[in-house]
C-alpha cells in the first residue's frame, strides 16, 4: 500500500519550527485523545544488565570494522511472548543493537505497517507494565542492548524520572522519542542521563545545517539519520542522499550514525553501510513478518531467515 501524505496523516519531519518534529498535513490533523495504554508502575524489577551499552557498542564495532545492524520490532505483536522469543532470535542472528517500539495509539511518523502492528499489540492489551515485565524476564538473556523505541506522551503521562528509572530496572540500554523537538529534550537529556540511557535523537535531509549540528551535539549512543522524508516504511530504493548527508554529519562530529527508513533488502543494507553509515536500522520488513505470518511459530522462521539474509550483506 503506498504510502500517501493523506494516509499518513504526516507529511514530512518539521525541521524549522521547534514546536514538532513533524507537520501534519492539514486534511487530516491527528486527534491528540490519547488511548494509551500507559498506568502507573505495578511491579519494581531490577536487573543489573551485563551487555555493553549503545555507544560502547558502537566502539567496540569500529574497533573490529564493523557495522552495527538494529532491527526494530513492535512489542506485543503478535503477542508478547512472541515479542520475547524474537528479541532472542534477533539477538542470536547477530543484531548488535534492537529497537523495540512500544505500541500507541498515534504513531504519526509510521506507515501503514508499523501502525498496524501497533493496533493489533494495543487491541490484545499490550501495555507498559507487560512490556517490563517481559523485558525483565529477557534482557538478561541478551546479548546486545535494547534501544527503547517510544512516543514522548506515553513518557509525559508515566512521568520522566519514574519513566527512566523504570526502563534502567529491566535493562534497558537506550531511548528513542521520535517526536520530541530539540526544544523539549533538556528535561528528557536530564533525567537521562542521571539514569545512565542513552537518549537518541534524529535528523532528516530537510534539517538545517545549524540544527543537524545541534542535534548531533546532544544525542547520546548514536544520531539517528533518517534517510527520508515521510513515514516509516520498506522503499524500492534507498536516497542517494544519505551518502552526502552521512560526509556532512561526519564533518560535524565523531559519533556513531546508523541510518533507517526505507531499508529492506540485503542490498540496501551494504549499499548504506558502503556510503560510511556506523549502523543500519530495519523496522517495518522486520514488523511486516511478524504481522504477516500465519502462526508465531512461522513467524520466527522467517524472521530468522530474513535477519540472516541481511546480517550478511554486513559480513
Ligand atoms: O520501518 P523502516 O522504514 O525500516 O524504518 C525504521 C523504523 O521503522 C524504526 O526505526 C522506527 C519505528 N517507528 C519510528 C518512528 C520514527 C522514526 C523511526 C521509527
Amino acid at each position: 500500500m503506498a504510502i500517501t501524505a493523506k494516509s499518513a496523516t504526516f507529511v514530512h519531519f518539521q525541521h524549522n519550527k521547534p514546536h514538532s518534529l513533524f507537520r501534519f498535513d492539514s486534511r487530516s490533523s491527528v486527534p491528540f485523545s490519547l488511548k494509551s495504554s500507559f498506568s502507573p508502575p505495578m511491579a519494581t524489577f531490577s536487573v543489573a544488565s551485563s551487555t555493553l551499552g549503545l555507544s560502547e557498542t558502537f566502539t567496540k564495532l569500529k574497533r573490529e570494522g564493523k557495522v552495527a545492524f538494529i532491527p526494530y520490532i513492535t512489542a506485543g505483536d503478535p503477542d508478547l511472548s512472541t515479542t520475547a522469543e524474537a528479541l532472542k532470535v534477533l539477538d542470536s542472528c547477530g543484531s548488535d543493537i534492537i529497537e523495540l517500539g512500544v505500541p500507541y495509539s498515534d504513531p504519526l511518523a509510521d506507515g501503514p505497517v508499523i501502525q498496524a502492528a501497533a493496533t493489533r499489540s494495543l487491541a490484545r492489551g499490550t501495555n507498559f507494565d507487560s512490556i517490563l515485565k517481559m523485558l525483565n524476564e529477557v534482557v538478561p538473556k541478551l546479548s546486545c542492548p535494547i534501544a527503547l523505541f517510544t512516543y514522548y506522551n506515553p513518557i509525559l503521562k508515566r512521568g520522566v524520572e519514574e519513566f527512566m528509572i523504570t526502563v534502567k530496572e529491566v535493562g534497558v540500554h537506550g531511548l528513542v522519542v521520535p517526536d520530541v523537538p530539540l526544544e523539549e529534550t533538556a528535561i528528557l537529556r536530564r533525567e537521562a542521563s542521571k539514569h545512565k540511557i542513552e537518549l537518541v535523537l534524529l535528523t532528516t535531509p530537510t534539517t538545517p545545517r545549524d540544527r543537524m549540528k545541534a542535534i548531533v551535539e546532544v544525542t547520546e549512543g548514536f544520531l539517528y539519520l533518517v534517510s527520508s522524508i515521510g513515514v516509516t516504511g520498506a522503499r524500492a530504493s534507498v536516497s542517494a542522499k544519505v551518502q552526502s548527508l552521512l560526509q556532512e554529519i561526519k564533518a560535524e562530529s565523531s559519533k556513531p550514525v546508523a541510518v533507517g527508513f526505507g531499508i529492506s533488502t540485503p542490498e540496501h543494507v551494504k549499499q548504506v553501510a558502503g556510503w560510511g553509515a556506523d549502523g543500519v536500522i530495519v523496522g517495518s520488513a522486520m514488523v511486516k513478518i511478524l504481522g504477516d505470518a500465519k502462526s508465531p511459530e512461522e513467524g520466527l522462521k522467517e524472521l530468522e531467515k530474513f535477519t540472516k539474509s541481511l546480517k550478511s550483506a554486513l559480513l
